[in-house]
């Protein structure tokens, strides 16, 4: 049982150095952080002076940096008094603050890196021995520039380990635990026990236990004191510091001394009650490093969120003149998305001046803002267009706010948004430039209850037609805004449409404008619904129709007349006697009378058919040079006969071609057929009649010559024997003068019946004239049978004539000649045949001759 609990105890002062070790490692870290912090502010606060002093071209004393509640307090609290210097470009002491330094810094290892380096950075040296001896000591220094970026010196701050070990009082340890800042590098070592200081170029810490062990457990190579301690290390990571802290090995191991006894008390109850102990404490340790680690990772989220933002993030310190005037912005800290903006790696714009980076600053009128709100206190925020040649413009959501010593400014990329709204701003203007353009009247009620009826948009149109302008109609309803019975859509309509919303094509309406005058529209009302469906506007779309209906009036009012026109037109074709007919120059009928129906085509109306196929491919034939003349422009009159219909019936046709509109094209031609069939034989009946002597019946002398012409063709085609004997009554004027011009007319019909008589019915008497006739004899055999004709007529003749109450004698003389083909024209016949009866006369007259 004792072993046991022996060996419970030994566990249990295991344990509890372990944790003593712990709790000194945790201390020691703890200063190792406060120290790297006061060195990491102490590098900020150079920063911040370098920015003031080079602002203020070397005009910012120490004394005004480090003023309580100043510049310096905002990165490292004024009460530390941490001593600080500022040397001229040649290491000559310019200012001081907070104790004793040297004249001159040239020596000072960091003094020539600076001087040579334009960069700015900040050189934190080794912990070296204090020149005052009080301990050694660790210099912050950063190179200071003059306004052309010259070399102008240093500030240095000198932070004394004692700054940890004297004001240290966060840690929670006991008054005998002994606190040791260590600089490997120099091998010096300051220290507190307790409530006494040293330092020591001797003194080192050694690890404790096998390497690699979790708890850095430390101890001292030589006695600091007579107390025993269990101490621990925390290495500070840069310039070669460690922190060591040692707790007395009583406190350390109090409880466990406590527990030992209630161990030997109630042996194990009291191990439990260890464990419980030692369980509690590794909790509240557990929970301990969980909130460290909380705190770390809302720190780094913090951070995070800085950096990661989608926002460009940027914090600028106002860069002031001697006069307190703000000249420039240096870029103190900027996230990743802020320094892509700028095309510059993070670490490259930490430090630079705007204007440096934007030679435009205060042209773009950025300057002037950040300098309002750093002077006024007030947030800026806008939006503006940054324009890149040979880019895409971009939009950028500005937004400056101010902080201590200058502004903080956050910018977004609104490409996106800004596209959209001008996108959106651009349709809206394009909609409401073509509503005021559309020759339509556009305007658009309301639907909603609040404000039925009242007019919401009034194109320019509706302005034009109307007469009512924009102002006197938007926002009213119709009552309010035009006389009653204007004639727009009315408020029954609108209701009509809130009843049931449908587009609805009102009939046309007239309206009155101002000055009198009506015009007419026709309008279509359209319901419009909002996303719910409901109906929110009516869209009432309108034409001014009045133009178009006094041209609808006219047309119709020509179309009347040519209507009419035409009826006259048809009525006169119709009672034209002739066939008249219009074909276009697609050999189309587009117009016949209806006598061209009835006479000439004799069947139902052939409108639209073409001439081909109504007439017949012969007759077609017959036509078809005809038509293709007319439609060439020529006016063209022939004649037709038509056989069709069992008797010969003639046609005169006349085309004549129809110019278009144009004048020059043919675009059909007329047809005029005229029946000329009884007009033909009126006429041969003429031609006869031409041919007959009026006093006697006989045929005249054209009617002989062209008989004597047929005879002769006839005799030469065939060879026949023909004779013409011509002959004269004798004396016949004394007949005339002695019973008078009736008696000499009866004679000489008496005498041509006498002639006619003698011979035979196929020969042709003629009378040529006066007392002068002609035979014509066809066929004969011989020429002596025209001989004893000739004889015969003359005897006959010899018989006295009774006319009426006298009785005449008188004779006749004839010649005779003969023809039985050949090249004589029957004037020469003829002639011959006159020649023979001259020949009958000279012999005493009563008797022929003939050329036998
Ligand atoms: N009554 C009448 N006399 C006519 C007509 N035509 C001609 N004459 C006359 O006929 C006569 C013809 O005269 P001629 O033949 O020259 O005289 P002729 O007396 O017959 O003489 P020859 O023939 O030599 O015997 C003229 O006196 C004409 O005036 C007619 O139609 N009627």
């Amino acid at each position: 049982m004792w072993g046991a609990m022996l060996y419970q105890v030994d566990l249990e002062r295991q344990v509890a150095h372990s944790k003593a070790v712990g709790q000194s490692q945790s201390q020691a870290r703890a200063l190792s952080d406060y120290v790297g912090n006061i060195l990491r502010q102490a590098g900020h606060a150079t920063h911040v002076f370098k920015l003031k002093y080079e602002e203020t071209d070397g005009a910012y004393p120490l004394a005004r940096f480090a003023t309580p509640g100043g510049l310096l307090d905002s990165v490292l609290p004024v009460r530390l008094a941490i001593p600080m210097a500022v040397y001229d470009a040649s290491g000559k002491l310019a200012d001081s603050l907070n104790g004793p330094m040297p004249t001159s810094a040239a020596a000072a290892p960091y003094f020539p890196a600076l001087a040579r380096s334009a960069r700015d950075i900040d050189i934190v040296t080794a912990a070296r021995a204090s020149p005052h001896g009080s301990a050694w000591q660790i210099q912050v220094a950063r190179r200071l520039s003059a306004g052309d970026g010259s070399f102008a010196g240093v500030v240095v701050m000198v932070i004394e380990p004692s700054l940890f070990i004297d004001d240290y009082d966060r840690l929670d340890i006991d008054e005998r635990s002994a606190v040791v800042l260590l600089s490997r590098s120099a091998s010096l070592s300051a220290g507190r026990l307790g409530e006494s200081l040293f330092t020591s170029d001797t003194l080192e810490f050694n690890p404790v236990g096998p390497r690699g062990r979790r708890l850095a457990e430390v101890m001292p190579d030589e006695t600091l004191d007579e107390v025993p301690r269990i101490y621990a290390a925390s290495e500070l990571g840069r310039d070669a510091l460690v922190a060591v802290v040692g707790i007395p090995r009583d406190v350390a191991l109090a409880s466990f001394e406590r527990q030992r006894l209630v161990y030997l008390a109630f042996a194990l109850a009291g191990g439990a009650l260890i464990a419980a102990v030692t369980a509690v404490l590794m909790r509240q340790s557990a929970r301990l490093r969980a909130s460290i680690r909380a705190a770390k990772e809302a720190q780094a989220m913090l951070r995070g969120a800085v950096h990661g933002s989608l926002d460009a993030f940027m914090l600028l310190t106002a860069v002031r003149g001697a006069d307190d005037k703000i000249l420039d912005f240096i870029i103190a800290d900027i996230n990743e998305i802020g320094a892509a903006i700028l095309k510059l790696a993070r670490t490259q714009l930490i430090g630079q001046k705007a204007f440096a980076l934007l030679p435009r600053f205060a042209q773009t009128g950025l300057f002037g803002h950040y300098v309002k709100v750093l002077e006024t206190g007030q947030t800026h925020s806008e939006e503006f267009e940054i324009r890149i040649e040979g880019q895409a413009p971009i939009w950028i959501h500005h937004q400056v706010v101010p902080i201590e010593g200058g502004v903080a400014v956050t910018s977004r990329d609104i490409t996106l948004r800004k596209q959209e709204e001008i996108e959106i701003r651009g349709s809206r203007n394009f909609l409401q430039s073509l509503i005021n353009n559309l020759p339509l009247l556009i305007y658009v009620k309301s639907a909603r209850p609040k404000n039925f009826g009242q007019f919401l948009i009034w194109n320019q149109a509706a302005e034009t037609v109307t007469g009512y302008r924009p102002d006197q109609v938007i926002g009213k309803r119709d009552a309010e805004a035009f006389p009653p019975g204007f004639g727009l859509t009315t408020p029954e309509e609108d209701l009509a449409m809130l009843d049931t919303p449908m587009v609805v094509d009102l009939p046309e309406k007239p309206v009155s404008r101002p000055d009198g005058s009506v015009r007419y529209l026709h309008t279509m009302s359209v319901p419009l619904f909002d996303a719910d469906g409901h109906l929110e506007y009516i869209l009432c779309i309108a034409e001014d129709v009045t133009r178009r209906r006094e041209q609808d009036k006219n047309l119709r009012e020509a179309l009347a007349a040519l209507r009419e026109s035409e009826a006259r037109v048809r009525t006169i074709a119709d009672a034209l006697p002739a066939m008249i007919a219009y074909i276009d120059a697609n050999e189309v009928y587009r117009f016949h009378n209806a006598s061209f129906l009835r006479d000439f085509l004799g069947g139902p109306s052939v409108l639209g058919t073409t001439v081909r196929s109504t007439i017949g491919e012969p007759r077609y034939r017959t036509l078809e040079p005809f038509i293709k003349r007319a439609l060439a422009g020529e006016t063209v009159v022939f004649e037709e006969v038509d056989e069709s219909g069992g008797r010969d019936v003639a046609y005169q046709i006349t085309y004549i071609p129809q110019t278009g509109d144009d004048g020059q094209n043919i675009v059909g031609f007329h047809v005029m057929r005229q029946d000329i069939t009884s007009h033909k034989r009126e006429k041969k009946q003429l031609i006869m009649l031409s041919q007959i002597d009026a006093l006697t019946g006989l045929t005249n002398r054209a009617g002989f010559f062209q008989k004597l012409d047929a005879a002769m063709q006839n005799s030469t085609a065939k060879g026949a024997l023909m004779a013409v004997m011509y002959m004269d009554i004798d004396h016949f004027k004394p007949v005339n003068d002695t019973y008078g011009h009736n008696t000499g007319d009866a004679l000489l019909k008496a005498f041509s019946g006498r002639l006619t008589h003698t011979v035979r019915a196929t020969d042709t008497v003629a009378r040529l004239g006066g007392d002068e006739f002609t035979i014509v004899m066809e066929n004969l055999a011989r020429n002596e049978d025209a001989a004893a004709i000739a004889a015969k007529i003359v005897t006959a003749m010899r018989t006295p004539f009774k006319l009426g109450d006298v009785s005449v004698s008188v004779s006749t003389s004839i010649g005779l000649a003969f023809f039985q083909g050949g090249l004589l024209e029957p004037e020469e016949l003829l002639k011959q045949a006159d020649m023979l009866l001259y020949q009958a006369k000279q012999a005493g007259r009563n008797t022929f001759r003939a050329a036998l």
